[in-house]
């Protein structure tokens, strides 16, 4: 697939999928790599029904999806090659659905302040050991040229992009490229003949984000824009002027300053709308010192930091978990095997085809280093 697949079909295959399975499902607005647009109609509950009974057969759901006429209309003018590709792509997304997946792609309201853009994150919803590959997270690698290369950089979204001397430059696009970087990183990618996947180098708990080295030079000159919680903490990179009263006259310091201090104001407001609807940086809250910015569990998995309770949350005021128990019955981040696929003999084989785990078995399986 590699050799043919090419990056200008890989980024329409992604953004269309990436509409429907993130977008469209969560109530999401992922920066997309191309501007193509399927008009979806009313399909919202139907995907959302049919990812809620067949997220325990990724096969079957792929063939769900593709029998929606909008998908259906959109591929019938399409070459073969790239039907192909777009089948392998949207089972790398469907993936993302099944239960035994060990993360969540997860709005990121701390990472969105500090860049003022829409920025996501992966999220562990299990523990993960470590030297572990990270089920099912994979993403589709296609070869760039050095102009296409350079039309990316020029562009504003940064698209993850992999230089190799023996590989060349190449692109990954799917539920991968949501891993942000740290300092500190967890994960690092493992490369396929044409996917990606990450595997962690250190133990990953339920909560966790995760997380990738995207390089020491990525965010400028040592990272000194990065604004990862490794360098929040020891006073790094972006933040490496935050205690420092020398900074205050620099324009730059006083960018950071102004981002910094819209987070700390945005995360203080406990109520933000729904993903829908997001405001990155709200209204006029008094200074919080940075140690009390909340923890990652409280900014990272919903907008209103109900899914820290143990009580399902109010359908009113999270959209994403609300969809989350719509499709696993059960509040974030459990998934629950559904109803219809259990102790049914003519879905044994259906079952066993995805190699599904039972829900508590990772947790119970994990081994603290
Ligand atoms: C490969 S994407 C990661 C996913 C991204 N958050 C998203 O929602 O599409 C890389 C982008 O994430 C953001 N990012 C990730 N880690 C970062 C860091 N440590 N500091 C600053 N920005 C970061 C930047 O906007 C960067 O362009």
């Amino acid at each position: 697939m590699s050799t043919s697949t090419s990056l200008d079909h890989l980024s329409q295959c992604d953004s269309i999928i990436s509409s429907i399975l993130i977008d469209l499902v969560w109530g999401f607005n992922v920066v997309k790599p191309a501007q193509c647009r399927l008009d979806l109609g009313h399909s919202k509950d139907t995907i959302i029904d049919m990812v809620s009974r067949l997220n325990y057969n990724t096969a079957r759901l792929d063939q769900g999806l593709l029998e929606l006429t909008s998908i259906k209309d959109y591929l019938r003018r399409k070459r073969i090659l790239f039907k192909s590709l777009f089948k392998d792509h949207l089972h790398v997304y469907t993936l993302l659905f099944h239960p035994s997946t060990p993360f969540e792609v997860c709005f990121n309201r701390r990472l969105s302040s500090l860049t003022h853009k829409e920025e996501y994150s992966l999220i562990a919803t299990k523990n993960i050991p470590s030297n572990t590959p990270v089920k099912n997270c994979l993403a589709t690698l296609t070869k760039i040229t050095p102009k296409q290369d350079q039309f990316l950089t020029d562009s504003n979204n940064d698209w993850s992009v992999l230089t190799s001397l023996s590989s060349g430059t190449r692109i990954f696009l799917g539920p991968a490229r949501f891993a942000n970087h740290d300092c500190n990183n967890n994960c690092q990618l493992q490369r396929t003949k044409d996917h990606i996947n990450l595997v962690t180098i250190r133990c990953i708990r339920k909560g966790d984000e995760i997380l990738l080295n995207y390089g020491p030079h990525y965010f400028g000159e040592n990272n000194e824009k990065c604004f990862c919680r490794s360098c929040e903490a020891g006073c790094k990179g972006a933040f490496r002027h935050a205690n420092s009263a020398n900074s205050v006259n620099s324009p730059v310091d006083n960018q950071l300053r102004t981002r910094f201090n819209s987070y700390i104001r945005s995360s203080t407001n406990s109520s933000t709308n729904h993903s829908r609807s997001r405001s990155l940086s709200s209204g006029s809250s008094s200074l919080t010192p940075l140690s009390s910015a909340p923890s990652c569990l409280d900014e990272m998995l919903c907008q209103n930091n109900h899914c820290t309770n143990e009580k399902l949350p109010d359908s009113a005021e999270c959209y994403t978990c609300d969809i989350h128990r719509r499709i696993y019955k059960n509040s974030w981040p459990m998934r629950s095997r559904p109803v219809d696929t259990i102790h049914t003999p003519t879905n044994q084989n259906q079952d066993s085809e995805d190699s599904a785990v039972s829900e508590d078995s990772t947790d119970s399986d994990f081994m603290s280093e």
